[in-house]
């Protein structure tokens, strides 16, 4: 199913365990932050609605999504149950996209696979602006929402 079929910010209260005993670290690129700034707060919302306490939400920047690899890969020592990395990659007019989106996934992969500390790919990768306005709190709801469920769900699992 395609983002355009589902709203990102949707999803069962009932099914999402209480959080409140969970600590969460939210690493932010800093590039496109109009983007990434409208992914944390969802993020954030999501999070504070499922009774986690501010103080035991972390947040660091980097500079670009392709740092989230090293930020997340220090923050999975910060004694967090999950972590979301949070970032906006959108096509210029070289192969640079590709080469970004390719590494931090596989980046991310490779943190998830080595540590055991989840860590959430909340990392858009668009043909343009509008489609990151759209999934940022836009027509298509929040990825940043949808992250921060997966966070939960993940620690979850992680107990
Ligand atoms: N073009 C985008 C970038 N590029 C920067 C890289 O992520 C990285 O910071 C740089 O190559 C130095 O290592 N980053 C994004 O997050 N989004 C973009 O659209
Ligand atoms: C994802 C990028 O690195 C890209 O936005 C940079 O733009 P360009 O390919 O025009 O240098």
């Amino acid at each position: 199913m395609a983002t355009e079929n589902k709203n990102l910010s949707e999803y069962d209260k009932a099914t999402i365990p209480n959080a409140k005993n969970f600590r969460f670290g939210i690493v932010v690129s800093e590039w496109n932050d109009t983007i990434t700034e409208g992914l944390y707060k969802g993020a954030i919302q999501a999070l504070l609605d499922n009774h986690v306490l501010a103080e035991n939400i972390i947040r660091w920047n980097v500079p670009g999504s392709f740092e989230l690899i090293y930020g997340c890969k220090k923050m999975q020592q910060q004694q967090v149950d999950a972590v979301i990395a949070i970032g906006s990659v959108i096509q210029g007019e070289t192969k640079h996209f590709d080469f970004v989106c390719e590494g931090v996934t596989q980046g991310i992969k490779d943190l998830n696979v080595l540590q055991n500390v989840p860590v959430i790919f909340c990392v858009l990768t668009d043909n343009n602006i509008q489609q990151s306005i759209d999934r940022s709190g836009g027509k298509h709801g929040n990825k940043g929402t949808e992250a921060a469920i997966a966070a939960i769900k993940m620690a979850e699992l992680n107990k």
